[in-house]
């Protein structure tokens, strides 16, 4: 069998096991009034029946020698029966929407709620495809169950059972005839549409999601396809799971093709016109029914086996809403970061590592017995090779991860035992990459602290040095970022990030790299927003460049998990170690840059 794991590895579809009490946890929420639009809804298919009833009974009335005051009365049953048909499926239809709208909206939130709960491991694993995946396909799949299945359920169902009630009251033999067709043509037809079905639909649902994955790796990598071409592995990989689905298409609809086409025909209203007169023809000859008989049959028994179609799409639909239930089940069940079993807050800013030890992978430390103390007012400085752990130091303190060993504490507590919102709302982070939203300017600074007004956005814009550069954009603050007019380059970006960070008015500031992506004279720029953003705060920088921490009040040189050196600029030459060799190298490398040009 084909390994059901898609190229990245993560697993798809067909591993997972429906779980039958998903969906139904799921709709909770709107349940009461799935049922309530079930009801309405089996009730306006009986109203639609009914019409066809009253004409079969008009005219068999009309045919006979005195057809009474009975046939006004059918007259009017068959008008009224119209108008709450109307009636009862258009409130069903809304309020089956309505629920369907509240339910998209509740999921979406709820999924989103957890998400923001999940370690940043679990996002590093399972990639933005995953929780695309959740937050529409699986969404969406769901959803058309409480839009259309309660109704169109219930309808598909309770019409040929009323239809079929309502003919043996006519005529039983006629009715077992017509029956006796249908059963005949299912048997015939049903098995082999059943089993091509299940042969195909495990690897349509495998084949998708190889598509829906290699689709989002193509756009997270899009700079790589536009440099190499067709040839990189990204658009092959998104080419074979294409050709793969068209295949899987192609087999799944020559397996289904002939039965359905069977079934289709030989229930086509044309072809059940013919097969009732035929019917008919036999009965009356059989004496079993005379020919005014026919007509309720040839009104009311021709759309009998539609339901059957119906009720086989909606089984599709349930199932694939059951494996979307299943999915975001999962994806709620996985835990979050443990909440404080005993909250509190801290008295100060001061930010301490205890003997800290971290592994993302168990078994593989990347971190090892790291102390430390960020005190209030004071800069910190991280240095060392790439890969030896300066990133990951940042953000245990926010807890994108929990530490391994040891404990990090805020004021005396620890991170573990702080509420989230309270940590978060204490450590303003500047990440190397400026991690900017699509929405207004305004909006993006506005991150830092929801509710500030526009003047006090504008204050931290002026302070990030960046106020200018907004206000000449075409619409100002209200310019939406990412936008073909709302184009900043990488250096302006990382101060609307600072602004934003002014605008928390945080007590630690966690400065990763911000002057990375920079030219000389943004540079310049973001360090003065820097240096006046950090004045008074617990400030942690992560620099390459060691020119711009010079006066850290202290240096930590780590070193593959570790600290080896720690101490300010000047011990640090004096001591010539590490630090003294990565100063000299570095000047060395900025002098020949110098000569170079
Ligand atoms: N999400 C992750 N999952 C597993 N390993 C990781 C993850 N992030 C980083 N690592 C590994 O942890 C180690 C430390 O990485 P980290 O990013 O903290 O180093 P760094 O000093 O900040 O590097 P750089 O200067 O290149 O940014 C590296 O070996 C890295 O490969």
């Amino acid at each position: 069998m084909a390994d059901s794991r898609t190229s990245t590895g993560r697993r798809s579809d067909a591993d997972v096991l429906v779980s039958p009490g998903a969906l139904a946890r799921m709709t909770a929420p709107v349940r009461s009034r799935m049922i309530l639009g079930a009801a309405m809804s089996a009730a306006s298919s009986v109203c639609a029946l009914v019409p066809f009833v009253a004409v079969a009974e008009v005219v068999r009335l009309l045919l006979d020698s005195d057809p009474g005051t009975t046939v006004w009365i059918w007259v009017v049953v068959g008008v009224v029966a119209m108008v709450a048909r109307s009636l009862l499926y258009g409130g069903a239809l809304s309020l089956c929407h309505f629920a369907d709208v509240d339910f998209v909206h509740l999921l979406r939130r709820r999924v989103v709620r957890h998400l923001r709960l999940l370690p940043l491991g679990w996002f590093d694993e399972s990639g933005s495809g995953e929780v695309k995946k959740a937050v529409t396909d699986d969404v969406t799949r769901i959803h058309v169950i409480v839009a259309h299945l309660a109704g169109d359920l219930t309808s598909a169902v309770l019409v040929p059972l009323v239809s079929i009630g309502y003919l043996l009251t006519r005529n039983v033999p006629m009715t077992l005839l017509l029956l006796a067709y249908i059963v005949v043509v299912f048997a015939m037809a049903a098995p082999s549409m059943q089993r091509g079905y299940q042969a195909y639909m495990d690897e349509w649902n495998r084949a998708q999601g190889a598509v829906s994955t290699a689709t989002v790796e193509l756009v997270d990598g899009v700079e790589v396809v536009k440099t190499y071409g067709t040839s990189s592995a990204v658009f092959r990989r998104f080419d074979d799971a294409v050709s793969r689905l068209t295949h899987v298409a192609y087999l799944w609809t020559a397996a289904m093709g002939r039965p359905a086409a069977v079934i289709n025909i030989l229930f086509f209203p044309a072809t059940m016109i013919a097969v009732v007169l035929g019917l008919g023809l036999l009965a009356v000859g059989l004496g079993w029914i005379d020919a005014v008989g026919v007509i309720p049959f040839l009104l009311v028994g021709v759309s009998l086996p539609s339901g059957y179609l119906q009720v086989a799409q909606l089984a599709n639909g349930m199932r694939t809403a059951a494996l979307g239930a299943t999915h975001i089940d999962r994806l709620l069940s996985l835990p979050g970061l443990p909440d404080p079993d005993d909250p509190a807050v801290p008295a100060d800013s001061a930010v301490r590592f205890d003997h800290v030890d971290f592994a993302y992978t168990d078994g593989v430390p990347v971190l090892t017995n790291i102390s430390f103390e960020l005190a209030p007012g004071t800069v910190t400085a991280l240095v060392g090779p790439s890969g030896s752990g300066k990133t990951t130091i940042a953000r245990l303190i926010p807890r994108f991860w929990d530490v391994s060993g040891g404990m990090i504490t805020i004021g005396g507590v620890d991170v573990r035992q702080i509420p989230t919102p309270e940590l978060l709302s204490r450590i303003a982070i500047v990440f190397q990459d400026a991690v900017v939203l699509t929405d207004t300017v305004r909006e993006n600074v506005r991150l830092g602290r929801p509710g500030a007004s526009d003047a006090d956005v504008e204050q931290a814009c002026r302070d990030a040095q960046i106020h200018q550069r907004i206000a000449d954009l075409p619409n100002g603050y209200d310019t939406v970022l990412g936008s073909a007019e709302g184009h900043l380059s990488g250096g302006e970006l990382q101060r609307v990030t600072i602004a934003r960070a002014f605008l928390q008015d945080a007590p630690i500031i966690l400065l990763d790299e911000a002057t990375a992506h920079a030219d000389p004279h943004s540079e310049v720029q973001i360090q003065q927003a820097l240096n006046r953003l950090g004045a008074g705060r617990s400030v942690l920088v992560i620099a390459h460049r060691l020119s711009t921490i010079v006066h850290a009040d202290q240096i930590l040189v780590l070193d593959d998990g570790q600290i080896i050196e720690r101490g300010h600029h000047d011990d640090l030459i004096a001591a010539d170690g590490r630090y003294a060799r990565m100063w000299a190298a570095q000047d060395s490398a900025a002098a020949r840059a110098g000569a170079a040009r």
